[in-house]
């Protein structure tokens, strides 16, 4: 049976908006971001996908990019399931540092290697800093040792795939039509996997905010095609810009 998967970033944040390192912080959507998650409503209407069951990260965010989009498209009732694996990777001890500034203090080099390699973590985030989720109500359920201090890209994949595999595959295996709303990171994650892209190649991936990307699948979930933007003009421009946050 196939299934169709669409994957949405949420949109701009007051974070994205003010170039700060992001991660696990709870900020909410910008004046910007609402609309391009409207925007995403008015695209998955306009496409005739009908999404039969939400899947979110624990972030406001991405909940409110999802309920943005739903209103419009009109399917506000469907079911919905929320997990942290599907949460932002943890920025660390950069969460709530400007990115310019970082690319000024630590030269382009460092700042590529812990904003898009593979498996090089940020240095941790001390438990009673700032921007730490030690102690957040919304993980309670969580051990210590799997609430995260950081992430590289592949600790996410570690996180994220057994969930993918245990509950998101569940609802696509019977043919349903799966809307996955989270973040930057998390979604480059999943795209890595269902393109199978290189440890090498990821790093020059970029996901645009709030710009649907729709993913064919066959019964082993693997893509029957290339994932396509319901927009592509608008998600090649928000790709590149993501590209080249930092830069002033
Ligand atoms: O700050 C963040 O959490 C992410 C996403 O906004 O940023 P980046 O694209 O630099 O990984």
């Amino acid at each position: 049976m196939t299934s169709t998967l669409i994957l949405l970033r949420h949109g701009n944040s007051d974070w994205n908006q003010k170039n700060l390192f992001t991660g696990w912080v709870d900020v909410r959507l910008s004046e910007q971001g609402i609309a391009e998650a409207k925007r995403a409503g008015e695209l998955l209407a306009e496409s005739g996908l009908k999404p039969q069951v939400l899947y979110t990260s624990l972030l406001t965010r991405a909940i409110q990019t999802a309920n943005l989009a739903l209103e419009v498209a009109d399917r506000l009732w469907i079911p919905v399931k929320r997990d942290w694996r599907l949460n932002e990777r943890h920025y660390g001890a950069l969460q709530g540092l400007d990115k310019a500034e970082t690319l000024e203090k630590y030269g382009p080099e460092q700042f590529q290697i812990w904003r898009r390699s593979f498996d090089t973590p940020p240095p941790a985030l001390a438990d009673d800093a700032e921007w730490s989720q030690v102690g957040d109500e919304r993980y309670a359920d969580l051990a210590d040792s799997e609430l995260p201090r950081t992430e590289s890209l592949k600790l996410v994949i570690d996180r994220l795939l057994p969930y993918w595999e245990s509950d998101i595959t569940k609802d696509l295996g019977e043919g349903k039509t799966v809307l996955v709303t989270a973040h930057g990171n998390s979604l480059r994650a999943l795209v890595k996997h269902l393109d199978g892209v290189s440890d090498a190649e990821i790093a020059e991936l970029n996901i645009p905010t709030g710009i649907p990307l729709v993913y064919e699948l066959d019964d082993d979930f693997r893509p029957t095609g290339p994932g396509r933007y319901l927009d592509p003009e608008a998600a090649a421009a928000g790709a590149a810009a993501v590209a080249n946050q930092g830069k002033k």
